[in-house]
């Protein structure tokens, strides 16, 4: 349903990406790895529309998105969970919710009332501002604000970054919960363990380019691509 191909750019005259690829297919899980600056989160924004690649290709649902503009791959089904969270700090969780809701592509499957069954705690903090929520409620706010655009593609940048080992294993018990609806998601970070359990596909970028791909079974008894790539 996506497939990115030796894309190439960075930042102005900077360039990260030296043929970065990423392939997801219909209801798969795919993890985006590396070291840090390798290039993942340029090539999320790629995906997302964010950046233009200079080279390269990106397809989505059938059709080029490489130039079209971030609000149109949105409304295409590109649902993305952005690196720090990004919440509106003056909103509250309701009205996070309800501005985000919308039937995607994929019909109107996550409603506010399902994104508030996958994540009570945001259900108890209905009308309190965003900015007085902990990191990981802010995270479930980032993740429930992105399922409810109902997108057919779901990307998530760092989802577990600086959460504390308790907040983190909540926060993967729902994506493995989401990730078994069947719904395409690409997931970038750091905790390979947690990954091994709900990617199906792992694709490992180095120095702006995917050096490495392979299942999940592959990924778990590829020691020797840790050690280089991961540094694990
Ligand atoms: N807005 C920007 N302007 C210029 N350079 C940038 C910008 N954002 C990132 N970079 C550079 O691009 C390179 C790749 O960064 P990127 O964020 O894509 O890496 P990453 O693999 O996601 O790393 P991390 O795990 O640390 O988030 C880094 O050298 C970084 O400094």
């Amino acid at each position: 349903m996506l497939s990115a191909c030796k894309l190439q750019g960075g930042y102005g005259a900077v360039q990260v990406l030296f043929g970065a690829d990423v392939q997801v297919d219909e209801g798969q899980v795919v993890a985006l790895v590396g070291r840090n600056g390798m290039g993942k989160t340029t090539t999320i924004r790629m995906l997302t529309g964010e950046l233009v690649p200079r080279d390269g290709e990106i397809s989505f649902a059938g059709q080029s998105i490489v130039g079209v503009p971030e609000f149109r791959i949105a409304r295409l089904g590109i649902g993305l969970v952005p690196e720090g969270r990004q919440v509106f700090p003056n909103l509250t969780v309701e009205e996070h919710l309800t501005v985000a809701a919308r039937a995607g592509e994929g019909g109107r499957a996550w409603t506010v009332e399902r994104v508030l069954d996958l994540f009570p705690r945001l259900g108890e903090r209905q009308k309190q501002f965003a900015k007085t929520l902990s990191g990981g409620e802010q995270q479930m706010l980032a993740i429930g604000r992105a399922l409810l655009t109902n997108p057919r593609l779901l990307i998530l940048d760092e989802a577990t970054e600086g959460l504390a080992p308790l907040v983190r294993r909540e926060i993967w018990m729902c994506l493995e919960a989401v990730a078994k609806t069947g719904l395409s998601v690409i997931v970038v970070d750091k905790n390979i363990k947690a990954l091994c359990r709900i990617a199906h596909r792992f694709f490992v970028l180095s120095k702006g380019k995917t050096v490495w791909t392979g299942n999940a079974s592959e990924f778990a008894e590829a020691a020797d691509v840790h050690r280089q790539y991961l540094g694990v």
